[in-house]
């Protein structure tokens, strides 16, 4: 799967960590920044990652910054995207299975490396569940 990344400083090393767990895996990163841990701003970088889901040129996307509230807010105002704010393992499955989602949002600063690998794992593995969820996100789309 092709996977873009992106984080900001509060998020540069999980983002580091998830990009190479990703890429041992076999998947294709495109890794949006930053390369440092300089202080940014987070949402210039959702909305790299945002843009590469829209066009086709990611299948997902993954963010990272302390919290992960701040890059799923941002990513959310570009249509076409279904970012979720994921703290768990059973989040991310039910991000998929229920919600579609293609970008998920991780917390650098409060959730471990462990949990953090796991979660983006289900998430790029667990199918969309369709049935009942299928017009409630068609619902969630017209709202773009
Ligand atoms: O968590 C975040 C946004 O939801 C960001 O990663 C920032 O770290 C957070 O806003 C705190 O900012 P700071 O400049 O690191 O104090």
């Amino acid at each position: 799967m092709k996977v873009s990344i992106a984080g900001d400083h509060a998020g540069f090393e999980g983002k580091e960590l998830v990009k190479r767990h990703l890429a041992a895996l076999g998947h294709e990163v495109i890794d949006r920044g930053p390369d440092n841990e300089d202080r940014v701003d987070y949402p210039d970088f959702a909305a790299l990652v945002a843009q590469d889901v829209q066009s086709g040129r990611a299948d997902r996307g993954v963010l990272v910054c302390g919290t992960g509230i701040g890059m799923a807010i941002a990513a959310n105002k570009c249509a076409g995207i279904r970012a979720a704010n994921v703290v768990s393992v059973e989040f991310a499955q039910l991000a998929r299975e229920h919600n579609d989602a293609n970008v998920i949002a991780l917390s650098g600063r409060f959730v471990d490396t462990e949990t953090n690998l796991a979660i983006v794992e289900a998430f790029l593995s667990t199918p969309f569940g369709g049935g009942r969820h299928t017009g409630r996100v068609e619902k969630i789309m017209a709202l773009d």
